[in-house]
């Protein structure tokens, strides 16, 4: 049967629904087949994973990679054309990495709300899957002493404002969090010089990918100006952002966006350790750059 409605000049060209339908069904059946067979490579990543932590002397491994998850979502940006919009590709892809990250072990998603408990669980229910189970906390340290004991938790957490009552960032690192990083943030499909609204935290490895930005939480033992800090960014060879700047307990803290990817042994960081009035360099982590793309937010995001 034809479709009502339809211009006299285009029925020679349209194709039949039933025909339509019957290429629909063949690549559905493609995309299923393929699902499956990615399956089960996963299941021998796992096994990789497994060899590599036990060569390594460790019991168990983190399934979770959020640098590989990065470079698999940019590829897809970079690949993507047509009208289906990004941001649906990326939820696909979200799903299904959750769902074989849970097939490789345990999983569990922990989530600080903030403000806006509705959107930090909706971010975090968009990145981590519809099945992974998960759980709304009323403190970030609650969030953060959970993620410090189980390395199967990931911690949700809203990015840092001015007016929060708890500086989480700056305990990272220190005492009972100290295997707790920042390892990715949220939404990775973002518009241009939009900030992340939420970081994950985990004990896994914040890993480079070519675009990231490392987080560096300065003490100081008296107040410091915007400008100060960015000066012995500058003078320690070090490119960045100041986040944010907060006292807490006598303590000034700063934190710092710094450009690509940086690791604890890099010695910008010991110089900027030296500079003056600086007490404490601490390195929390970092993220991938998450994709930038013009009008990808829809309405109401
Ligand atoms: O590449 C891996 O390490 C995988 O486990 C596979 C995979 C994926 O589905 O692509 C799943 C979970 C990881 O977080 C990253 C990627």
């Amino acid at each position: 049967m034809r479709e009502a409605g339809m211009a006299d000049q285009d029925r020679g060209e349209v194709k039949q629904l039933g025909d339509v339908r019957r290429e629909i069904d063949a690549i559905d059946a493609q995309m299923h087949g393929l699902l499956m067979e990615r399956t089960e490579l996963v299941r021998q990543v796992a096994e990789a994973k497994a060899q590599a932590a036990s060569d390594a002397g460790e019991g168990s491994f983190i399934a979770f990679r959020p640098g590989r998850e990065a470079e698999v979502l940019r590829a897809l940006a970079a690949r993507h054309q047509g009208p289906l919009p990004l941001a649906v590709i990326f939820r696909l892809w979200r799903e299904i990495m959750s769902a074989k990250t849970r097939l490789q072990g345990p999983l569990r998603v922990e989530v600080f709300g903030g403000a806006d408990p509705l959107r930090l669980w909706d971010l975090a229910r968009g990145y981590y899957g519809s099945f992974t189970p998960m759980n709304l906390r009323e403190e970030a340290m609650d969030v953060l002493r959970r993620v410090s004991k189980d390395r199967s938790v990931i911690g949700v957490l809203p990015a840092p404002q001015p007016d929060d009552g708890d500086a989480w960032w700056a305990m990272l690192g220190r005492g009972d969090t100290a295997p707790v990083r920042v390892v990715a943030c949220l939404p990775f499909l973002t518009e241009e010089g939009v900030l992340p609204e939420a970081y994950a935290v985990a004990q896994a490895d914040f890993e480079e990918t070519g675009a990231d930005t490392s987080l560096v939480v300065l003490t100081f033992s008296e107040a410091v100006s915007a400008g100060a800090v960015e000066a012995q960014l500058q003078e320690a060879g070090l490119a960045g952002t100041l986040y944010l700047r907060k006292e807490q307990n006598g303590q000034y803290y700063a934190l710092i966006g710094l450009t690509g990817f940086i690791s604890a042994g890099d010695g910008r960081l010991e110089t900027l350790y030296n500079q003056d009035g600086i007490d404490g360099v601490q390195l929390i982590g970092g993220y991938a750059d998450p994709v930038r793309l013009a009008g990808c937010l829809e309405k109401g995001e």
